[in-house]
C-alpha cells in the first residue's frame, strides 16, 4: 500500500509525517511512503538523509498580506496544485495525510479532486488556517489535543495524540535514564526546530548570574543556523562547559541526557517531552498564531509539569535564578518530569495508521 506525506516547513510539522511513515513501512513489506513538501521547508534537508523520498512542490501562504503578495501566493498555489496532480497520478497513493504547513494544502485538495481517501493531522490546540481550510475536504481529521475538537467538524474529528517518532519511543520504553559519565547537572536549551534568537541572547545575559552553579554545569544549546558563533562566543568568554550546535539529530539521546530543559513550546517539543517526563522551563514564542505556544505550555504549568516564563517577562536573572533553584531541588524536578509523563500519549502514530487503513477498506 502507498501512503502520500503531505506538509512540513518547520519540524513541529514534519517530524509527526516521520513517526506516521515509520508506523506506516514498519506494518507490511511492500508498503512505501511518499513525501511532499517545499524546497525551503526543513523536510528539505532532513528527509534525504533519512532515506525517505521526497518531491517539491511551490506553495506558499495566502492569508493576511497585501493583495500583490496574495495574487502571488494564490498563483504558486495553483501551480502548486498541478504539480500535486502530477504527483498523485504518477505515485498513486492510496491515502494522503496532511500534516500542516503550506505544501499539506495543494496535495489534499489534488487528492480530494482524484477521490483519494486523505487525511489529516493537527499538532497545536489551535488549529492554522491551512488545517481549518482542509478539514472541509478532509476524511477524517486527527488531534493531538483535546482543545482543538471545537475547530473541526463534529463526527470527523479523532483524538489521536501527536505522532512519536521511532527513535522517541525507543527511549520511552527503555526508561530515559542517562548512564551518567560524571555527576554534573545537564541543560539542554533549544529553539523549536529552527532555534531561538531571543533564548540565545538571554543565555548569555544568564551566564553571570549563574554563579557558583557554572561548575556542576554541562550545556547543550541547540542554536539554530544563524547564532550558533555568538553563543560559543559567550559561554568561552565566561568558561562554562557547553557544546552549541544549529540543529540536534538525535533528539532521543538529547532528553535522555537532559536534567532540564530550557526551550520554546511548540506542540511537537511538547509531545516529545511529556514522552520522555523531563522537567522543563517553556519560554512560548510570543508571535505563534494565536499565542498557541503559551497555551500548549500552560497546560503543562496547571499539571505541575513545567514551569513558564513569557518572553515579556524573561531576563537573564530570572532564568538564572529558576535554573539555579530547580538544580538545587532535586524532588521538584522528578515531580516535574513524572507529572509530564502523566499527560503523554504514546500510541498516536499507530492510532492513526490504523483509522487511515480502516477508512480505506471502507
Ligand atoms: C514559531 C512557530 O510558530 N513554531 C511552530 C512550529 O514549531 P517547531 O517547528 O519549532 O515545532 P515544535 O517545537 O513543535 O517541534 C520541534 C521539532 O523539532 C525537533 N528538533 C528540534 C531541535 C533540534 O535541534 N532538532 C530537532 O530534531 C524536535 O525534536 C521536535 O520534533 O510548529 C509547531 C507544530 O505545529 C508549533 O506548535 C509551533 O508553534
Amino acid at each position: 500500500m502507498k501512503l502520500l506525506i503531505a506538509g512540513g516547513g518547520t519540524g513541529g510539522h514534519l517530524f509527526p509525517g516521520i513517526a506516521v511513515a515509520e508506523e506506516f513501512l514498519g506494518r507490511t513489506k511492500g508498503n512505501e511512503v511518499l513525501f511532499v513538501g517545499t524546497w525551503k521547508g526543513i523536510e528539505a534537508r532532513v528527509l534525504p538523509k533519512l532515506g525517505y523520498p521526497l518531491e517539491c512542490i511551490t506553495a506558499a501562504g495566502i492569508r493576511g498580506k497585501g493583495n500583490v503578495a496574495r495574487a502571488k501566493g494564490l498563483a504558486m498555489f495553483l501551480y502548486g496544485y498541478a504539480q500535486s496532480r502530477k504527483i498523485l497520478k504518477e505515485f498513486r497513493p492510496d491515502l494522503v495525510l496532511g500534516v500542516g504547513g503550506y505544501a499539506s494544502a495543494p496535495a489534499l485538495l489534488a487528492a480530494k479532486g482524484m477521490q483519494i481517501p486523505r487525511f489529516i493531522h493537527e499538532q497545536n490546540a489551535i488549529p492554522g488556517f491551512t488545517n481549518k481550510m482542509l478539514a472541509t475536504v478532509a476524511d477524517q481529521v486527527f488531534i493531538s489535543l483535546e482543545e482543538s475538537r471545537k475547530f473541526f467538524p463534529e463526527g470527523r474529528t479523532l483524538l489521536t495524540g501527536n505522532p512519536l517518532r521511532r527513535q522517541i519511543l525507543e527511549q520511552v520504553v527503555d526508561g530515559g535514564a542517562d548512564e551518567r559519565q560524571d555527576d554534573a547537572f545537564h541543560l539542554l536549551v533549544f529553539g523549536g526546530s529552527s532555534g531561538a534568537h531571543r533564548i540565545n541572547l538571554t543565555l548569555a545575559e544568564v551566564l553571570p548570574f549563574l554563579g557558583e552553579a557554572k561548575g556542576r554545569l554541562r550545556i547543550t544549546h541547540q542554536t539554530g543556523e544563524n547564532d550558533l558563533e555568538d553563543v560559543t562566543a559567550a559561554y568561552e568568554e565566561h568558561g562554562f562547559q557547553a557544546d552549541a550546535v544549529p540543529f540536534i539529530d538525535g533528539m532521543a539521546d538529547a532528553y535522555r541526557w537532559a536534567d532540564l530543559i530550557v526551550c520554546r513550546a511548540g506542540a511537537t517539543t511538547i509531545a516529545e517531552i511529556t514522552a520522555c517526563g523531563k522537567p522543563c522551563i517553556f519560554i512560548p514564542y510570543p508571535h505563534a498564531v494565536d499565542d498557541h505556544q503559551r497555551r500548549n505550555a500552560e497546560a503543562l504549568l496547571k499539571c505541575g509539569a513545567g514551569l513558564v516564563i513569557i518572553e515579556k517577562e524573561l531576563t537573564g536573572e530570572l532564568l538564572a535564578r529558576t535554573i539555579r533553584e530547580l538544580m538545587d531541588d532535586p524532588a521538584k524536578l522528578r515531580a516535574m518530569g513524572d507529572a509530564a509523563k502523566g499527560l503523554a500519549r504514546l500510541a498516536a502514530a499507530q492510532t492513526i495508521v490504523d483509522e487511515m487503513l480502516k477508512a480505506k477498506k471502507q
